[in-house]
């Protein structure tokens, strides 16, 4: 019961020529997690909730949403494939001006034909009970506030129990008071065990789910680079990822050597490495073990001095490198990163000199 995007590219054709919005997402998520999707305006983040959605269709590439490949579904089982798999929910609400919060409500069940018809208003009733709107139930929407459709939205987002929830801004246009209420019902929401994915503006917001996914001029932005920098909001993030170079290397080969220049440092996105020093005869020692989502060879850069230890791949690698100017560009974006990247530093230091010294004895 997963979202997996693989390999998603969308361009849209215009007289000027062919933009390309998505290039080459690769996405998945897992049932019940909580992924906000942040990035600037522009940057395709309602073009990736509807790839999601199957409201828009990939140029190329595939989308699985719980098994059922978007492309195979013809044009005709959408809608009502959507209706039972997808809540969705977006910024303006978008409740039908001319029909009662409950009647919004109980629509999806009649459009899909979920549930027996006498059961629809019970459970309708349910849902706004759930998000504290049973007492406006027999109002339009045009008589209560925008906080209050919001939460109508998502009882009606909630009405044939899908098992996902996306919404597109849910917050956007809501006090952040309002905003933080909304906020606690999504939270209630994958406590029961929903999947919610949802693009937003708001970095606090972002900040409170298990996992962001930042896009970038159409691409994400890698994981464990965010792992390796968490403090780095979704601009310096992309000004980082615009500039990473992926770099693979085999099992067994040193990516720096103790002693020679320095002009790289790197994340780890796959496999493990060894951090050795020499021994002056023999073997090298190995001191420490990096994995995903940790970065090496920036002590040099930040020194400007020569590598202070060796690093080996104990199997094959994907690395992201950034030189000398990215890292002095992040270290002057980010006071938190410089810290936590100083005490980092200080740490692998000390350490490189007790071994260095337990190898002199
Ligand atoms: N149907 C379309 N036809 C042509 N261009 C489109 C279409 N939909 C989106 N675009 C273009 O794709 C780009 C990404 O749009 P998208 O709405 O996905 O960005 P976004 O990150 O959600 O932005 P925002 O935060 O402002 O909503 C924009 O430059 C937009 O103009």
């Amino acid at each position: 019961m997963s979202v997996i995007l693989k390999n998603v590219h969308k361009s849209y054709e215009s007289e000027s020529g062919v933009h390309p919005v998505l290039k080459g997402i690769d996405l998945t998520i897992q049932p019940g997690e909580f992924v906000a999707i942040i990035g600037k305006s522009g940057s395709g983040k309602s073009t990736l909730l509807n790839m999601i959605t199957g409201i828009d269709r990939p140029t190329t590439g595939s989308v699985r949403v719980n098994d059922t490949d978007l492309h195979s579904l013809p044009p005709r089982k959408l809608a009502p494939w959507r209706g039972r798999q997808i809540g969705v929910i977006f910024q303006f609400f978008q409740l039908l001006p001319t029909l009662s919060l409950l009647e919004n409500v109980m629509l999806p069940m009649d459009f899909c034909g979920m549930y027996a018809p006498r059961e629809r208003l019970q459970r309708a009733m349910g849902l706004l009970e759930q998000v504290q709107m049973a007492e406006h139930a027999h109002k339009m929407p045009s008589a209560v506030s925008g906080g209050q459709q919001q939460r109508v939205a998502i009882a009606r987002a909630l009405a044939n129990d899908p098992p996902i929830i996306v919404a597109d801004e849910p917050t956007g246009s809501l006090d952040s008071k309002t905003a933080d209420s909304v906020f606690t019902l999504f939270r209630h929401l994958v406590e029961r065990g929903k999947t919610v994915i949802m693009v937003t503006h708001d970095n606090d917001l972002a900040h409170q789910v298990q996992r962001t996914v930042v896009v970038v001029d159409g691409e994400i932005v890698n994981e464990y680079v965010m792992q390796a920098f968490p403090h780095l909001d979704a601009e310096q993030l992309g000004h980082l990822h615009s500039r990473l170079e992926r770099v693979f290397v085999p099992a067994g080969s040193m990516i720096i050597q103790e002693g020679d220049e320095a002009d790289r440092a790197y994340i780890i996105v796959s496999g493990e490495a060894d951090v050795l020093i020499h021994q002056g005869f023999g073997e090298d020692r190995v001191v420490n073990r990096l994995e995903p989502g940790q970065y090496f060879g920036e002590i040099a850069l930040i020194h400007g001095s020569r590598r202070t230890a060796s690093v080996r791949a104990r199997e094959d690698m994907e690395l992201l490198a950034f030189g000398k100017e990215e890292l002095s560009g992040l270290l002057n974006r980010s006071t938190m990163t410089v810290e936590e990247m100083n005490q980092e530093v200080r740490e692998r230091l000390a350490q490189l000199a007790t071994m260095k010294q337990a190898v002199m004895k």
